[in-house]
């Protein structure tokens, strides 16, 4: 062989394709295209979460039950199993989860694609390893690891992560179910907002309206639950509520405190906010770590997300700005709304029973009673004027 032979030969070999690995290659495109469009094969879900081993199962949601998994590249994922009530169609379901997993924030739980299999769907999350808020915050005897350092960051990073959804993703998106539930923490504390987008991929049909995606217990703003007017403010309310949660460690929908004259948490923190004792409120596992003018600032900023009237409240990114801004800046709060209650779709007769309270009931999914005026309520969120957009794509204009 020459010499300029040789040379050439040296040149090109980085991009000659060897005959015999060529049906590799092929493959590895293939599989670099199917990465890119997100899709997840069934066969790689099955082998990554054991055949969706009940030992690896983390959880059973509103949606359909979520499990553990590696992938073979050992990344760690959840997997969400979405129950047939789902009536979306295959390409629909695609191009909802494809639109959604190009969102992608440190504060929003990232999706890493999606599987439709048959009559499957099924949606691949990363794996967030520190449980969810609702469980340290209301349940475990670990509330004590949820110093103010934490609970001031969690609120600052929802924050972040909810101005994203609303403002700078491709596709506003108002989440419709902000709740302690739905903030997942990672290893290092951070929290991500997880079951973003489901209205998406739970449309409502012409006879059915999907009232499983419109809130939950305590966090519902009542313009939402009264007259189903939605927009990001109601999303800005449900946050309201998660801080005074955060602060006080009480759940709002259980929320009893023997004589208090108060008739929920946001009462009560209005009441003591009025009095000039907004500290009052805290959680007494915050007592070691409290920077009290943090504490009142949020409790104030609590209030200002919760007040009854929508346009008084703040959008999220005033919200962002507020908290990094100096102390003792912010506006005076109106009385804050009275949270609603979920309500789901049901096959009673209507006028069967109402109720929107906020007494007693769990924030677990149990009150399939609650329902009559509060069901077309979300009926008419799919058609009002102030909700162009029935998926929570679009926030309310102006
Ligand atoms: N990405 C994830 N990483 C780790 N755990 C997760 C992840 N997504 C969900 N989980 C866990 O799976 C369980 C079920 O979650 P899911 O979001 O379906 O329901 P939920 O939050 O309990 O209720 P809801 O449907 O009302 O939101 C929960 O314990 C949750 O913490």
């Amino acid at each position: 062989m020459s010499k300029s032979k040789n040379f050439f030969d040296k040149l090109i070999k980085p991009f000659k394709i060897n005959s015999s690995k060529e049906g590799q290659n092929e493959e590895d495109l293939e599989k670099i295209a199917q990465q890119e469009q997100k899709q997840f094969s069934f066969e790689t879900l099955v082998a990554a979460t054991k055949d969706f081993n009940p030992h690896h199962k983390l959880g059973e949601g509103g949606f359909g039950p979520v499990y553990k998994g590696k992938l073979d590249d050992g990344r760690e994922i959840a997997v969400k199993k979405l129950s047939h009530s789902s009536n979306q169609g295959k390409k629909e379901f695609q191009n909802e989860a494809k639109l959604l997993a190009r969102v992608q924030h440190r504060n929003v739980v990232n999706l890493l694609g999606y599987c439709a299999h048959g009559a499957e769907k099924l949606l691949v999350y990363e794996y967030v390893s520190n449980e969810s808020l609702d469980k340290l915050l209301f349940k475990s005897n670990r509330k004590e690891e949820l110093d103010w350092k934490r609970r001031y960051e969690i609120i600052g990073g929802v924050a972040r992560g909810l101005l994203y959804l609303h403002e700078d993703s491709h596709n506003c998106i108002i989440h419709r179910d902000i709740k302690a539930s739905n903030i997942l923490l990672d290893e290092k504390w951070v929290p991500k907002i997880a079951d973003f987008g489901m209205a998406r991929l739970f449309p409502e049909d012409q006879t059915h309206v999907n009232t499983r995606v419109a809130g939950t217990n305590g966090y519902m703003a009542p313009e939402y639950v009264m007259h189903g007017h939605l927009s990001v403010k109601a999303d800005v309310f449900s946050f309201g509520v998660l801080i005074l949660e955060l602060i006080s460690g009480q759940r709002n929908s259980s929320f009893s405190l023997h004589n208090l004259d108060a008739q929920n948490l946001l009462d009560w923190a209005y009441k003591l906010y009025k009095r000039g004792k907004s500290l009052e409120i805290m959680d007494p596992a915050l007592a070691p770590s409290a920077v009290p003018e943090q504490v009142a600032m949020c409790v104030q900023l609590g209030l200002l997300c919760t007040q009854s009237d929508p346009q008084l409240r703040p959008t999220m990114s005033r919200v962002v700005v507020l908290m990094s801004k100096k102390l003792g800046n912010l506006e005076e709060p109106t009385r804050p709304g009275i949270p609603g209650s979920r309500y789901r779709r049901s096959r009673r007769p209507p006028g069967f029973s109402s109720s929107h309270g906020t007494s007693g009931d769990s924030d677990s999914r149990t009150s399939e009673s609650t329902f009559t005026n509060t069901a077309s309520a979300s009926a008419s969120a799919s058609t009002s004027a102030l909700a162009p957009d029935p998926h929570g794509k679009r926030p309310m204009q102006g």
